[in-house]
């Protein structure tokens, strides 16, 4: 038996966000194509100079990408929608960026969510006569690149399979299935060019495999892999994120050479594959968490590989669990993290380390990697035994709740007409989401004073003046009811998770959002406790400049749980319990100081649906339970909002009700409304803001667009529940359009109270 190290995929922003800057600047102009394949060549040769310096034996080429590895398929496929094809002619690059971001006169193609984490991809778009055909020599110029430096590499594609499942029909009466044998013979010409380039190994990605399949699909597997098993390269069936026991039938009998699966999620899963076919092939396991940010424990994976080891008669492959993308590049650029906590940490770059020691030790034993197994031990006996994980105060309360904690004093029809009555808000108030433009004075200003440069004070007064701004201009637009525009917030989870005992943060810590934006999920380490208030004197001084309620803004416990890197000590659902805690004081001392709205950001709460069907009840029940004690401290006349985007919620309504919050804000613009079609099948009880414009692009919406929009909206739900909003937070658009597009939105909300009044 042989045994081997290998990567999933490697972040690709770069340790300081190279990428970010390169891309911005060619966004704007102020770098041309050159400079940016410049400095993209220069990451991918790092990372992978990186990558053969540890040790790791197989190398991924393929995973770097300029905005997307979905959209890099799209490329390499030739799968350009109809909409575009008038610039594919253009430089290949606008083409790319035209699809990822959107043009004047055409809107980008969507983004969602891969999978349970919080990257987005760009979502292919099918149609009826989508032509695939090879058209981008990227990948094959990477390989070469690779070649070059000496790199062992390994190809790295998404699968057919997932590919045509993570996209979208836009014609009728289209099975995106069916596209299947048009897709096929040009995944069939990538891997016999990538075999003439000297490649062995293709690392082909079907992490559709951790989710419930409809037979058809389960079926198109055979056909795929079947047609694609004579091309002289060996296949690497790669999942991740949850287990594929559920398909080991079906997987055992593909005609792939190894298969990869994820131990860190699902370790139970290697039962299904333990003596099976991929037994005396090739098993690549995964028990270095890829997603998170926790050092291994070093023994306990030895042993577990030891056991494996000893059963396989063919090669073994140690692995992350998925890619690393999912993880922060490099713990050694922390410097100002408690060194006790750092000790329990590992990001990419350790990861890889850690990856290798275990080869070493499972081939030459553990007496020649002892010096970290003893490292790994008291790390890991540390995290175990720590003060500073363990809060007795938490605790207590904890074992203290009872059902009224999570339920409001009345039902939500009484305390509509007590809100009614306290606000007195005209038919379809006009709000926002919370946050509008971070604009460059905003950010320079909290970067000024993070280094020092800029004292407390004077960020202090730098905020309440763009505070001021902002209360000024929404009284200007004419919004009903405000909000403080979230300007002294570098994000909504860290900002938090800054401010909260239990958390730890990060000077480096990014991870990749989508295209140019990461965020810097805060770590949550112990026991969280609110020590003290963290919005109320904000929301109070925004308060203070108008008589129009201006709604507090809180992030939620789930979102607060799933955008942080979370401790794998105890259960989620005990985490979200305090987090939820922790929002509930704050939201008790919101209302004290005459805070009459209150929006509790849940845009996280879809996400963390598990992947399978099967285990989504638990989830929700822990999940409502968290955001029913957050939000139920308050009077019946305080209004509780929540807001979500990213979501297709559609199949968890009844949870979505449950959560009772008075109003909800919803992302409806980009689907055209249908996602009402849900709410009202099932007769949602309390008020709904759907969004009636699309905030990823930069594109102002004509006011026919909105208001065709939120006629549809009437046409669904009775207009005494509706509000009108956005789709989500203004944060990353520009004052400008900022500016028309909500002037265009009050008008068509006046516009239609107008004619529903007359
Ligand atoms: C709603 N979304 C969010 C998700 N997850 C979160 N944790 N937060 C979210 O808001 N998931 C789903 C979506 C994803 N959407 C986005 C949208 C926008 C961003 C984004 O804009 N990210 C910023 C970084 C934000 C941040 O933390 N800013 C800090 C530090 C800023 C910085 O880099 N400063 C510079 C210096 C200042 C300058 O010159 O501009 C520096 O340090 O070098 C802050 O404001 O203090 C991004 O730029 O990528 C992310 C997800
Ligand atoms: N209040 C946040 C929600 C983002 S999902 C914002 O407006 O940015
Ligand atoms: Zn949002």
């Amino acid at each position: 038996m042989n045994i081997h190290t290998h990567n999933l995929g490697f972040p690709r922003i770069g340790a300081q966000r190279e990428l970010k800057r390169a891309l911005e600047s060619y966004w704007k102009g102020q770098s041309n194509a050159d400079q940016l394949q410049a400095t993209a060549h220069t990451i991918r040769t790092h990372n992978w100079l990186l990558q053969q310096k540890t040790g790791i034996d197989l190398i991924p080429v393929g995973d770097f990408s300029l905005y997307d590895h979905v959209l890099d398929m799209t490329a390499l496929l030739g799968a350009i929608p109809r909409r575009f094809e008038h610039i594919s002619n253009q430089n290949p690059l606008d083409l790319y960026f035209a699809m990822a971001r959107g043009t004047a006169e055409q809107p980008a193609m969507e983004m969602t969510k891969w999978f349970n984490t919080n990257y987005h991809y760009i979502v292919p778009e099918f149609e009826h006569d989508t032509q695939f055909r090879l058209t981008s020599e990227r990948l094959f110029q990477e390989i070469k690149e690779a070649k070059k430096l000496g790199i062992n590499a390994k190809a790295v594609l998404v699968g057919p399979l997932s590919y045509l499942y993570l996209g979208k029909e836009v014609t009728p009466d289209l099975q995106r299935l069916d596209l299947l044998p048009r897709l096929l013979p040009v995944y069939r010409e990538i891997l016999q060019k990538i075999a003439e380039l000297g490649v062995e190994w293709v690392q082909i990605d079907e992490p559709i495999l951790a989710l419930d399949l409809e037979p058809a699909w389960q079926d198109g597997f055979a056909t795929a892999y079947q047609a694609l098993s004579d091309t002289n390269c060996k296949l690497l069936l790669t999942t991740y994120f949850g287990s594929v026991a559920h398909h080991a039938a079906l997987i055992e009998k593909l005609p792939v050479d190894g298969l990869h699966i994820d131990l860190s999620h699902a370790p139970e899963q290697l039962d299904a594959f333990r003596s099976g076919s991929f037994a005396k092939k090739t098993l690549s396991l995964g028990h270095i968490n890829g997603r998170n940010i926790w050092r291994a424990d070093l023994s306990q994976t030895l042993a577990a590989l030891s056991e494996i080891s000893s059963q396989l008669s063919g090669d073994l492959w140690i692995a992350p669990s998925c890619s690393l993308l999912h993880c922060p590049v490099d713990l050694a650029l922390e410097t100002k993290l408690d060194p006790e906590i750092k000790n329990w940490l590992a990001f990419a770059t350790q990861k890889l380390e850690e990856i290798v020691t275990l080869g070493q030790g499972l081939k030459s034993g553990k007496a020649a990697i002892q010096e970290k197994l003893a490292i790994s031990d008291q790390a890991s006996q540390s995290r175990k035994t720590s003060s500073r994980i363990h809060n007795s105060v938490v605790h207590d309360r904890i074992e203290h709740l009872t059902a009224q904690d999570s339920q409001r004093a009345h039902p939500f029809a009484t305390r509509k007409q007590q809100q009614q009555q306290r606000f007195n808000l005209p038919l379809l108030p006009a709000t926002t989401i919370g946050s509008f433009p971070q604009t460059t004075a905003i950010r320079q200003a909290r970067a000024a004073f993070k280094k020092n440069e800029l004292s407390h004070l004077d960020y202090l007064s730098a905020m309440r003046e763009e505070i001021r701004d902002i209360i000024h201009k929404q009284e200007e637009i004419g919004l009903d009811v405000l909000v403080h525009g979230e300007p002294e917030r570098n994000d909504m989870v860290e900002y938090f998770g800054e401010q909260l005992w239990g958390y730890a943060f990060t000077e480096n810590g990014w991870v990749q959002s989508y295209g140019s934006r990461c965020v810097k999920p805060p770590i949550l380490y112990g026991d969280v406790y609110r020590p003290e208030e963290m919005t109320v004197t904000w929301a109070s001084y925004a308060q203070s400049l108008t008589k129009k309620p201006v709604k507090g803004m809180l992030t939620g416990p789930v979102t607060m749980l799933f955008w942080s890197f979370v401790r794998d000590d105890q259960p989620y659902a005990d985490t979200a319990l305090q987090l939820a805690l922790a929002i509930r004081d704050e939201v008790v001392d919101l209302e004290k100081a005459g805070i009459g709205m209150i929006q509790i950001d849940e845009p996280a709460f879809r996400e963390g649906l598990p992947l399978r069907k099967q285990d989504w009840q638990t989830y929700l029940n822990w999940a409502v339970k968290a955001f029913r004690i957050a939000s139920s401290g308050v009077k019946d006349e305080t209004q509780i909002h929540t807001h979500m985007c990213y979501s297709e919620f559609h199949d968890i309504l009844p949870a979505i009700a449950e959560l009772d919050a008075d109003v909800i804000t919803i992302e409806t613009s980009r689907s055209r409304m249908e996602l009402l079609d849900a709410f009202v099948k099932f007769s949602y009880p309390n008020e709904i803001g759907p969004g009636v414009y699309d905030i990823h692009s930069p594109r102002v919406p004509d006011a026919s667009e909105m208001l065709e929009l939120l006629q549809k909206a009437t046409h669904h739900i009775d207009v005494k529940q509706l509000w009108v909003n956005p789709d989500c937070g203004l944060k990353t658009r520009g004052w400008p359009e900022t500016r028309t597009a909500l002037q265009k939105m009050v008008e068509c909300a006046r516009l239609m109270r107008n004619t529903l009044q007359s």
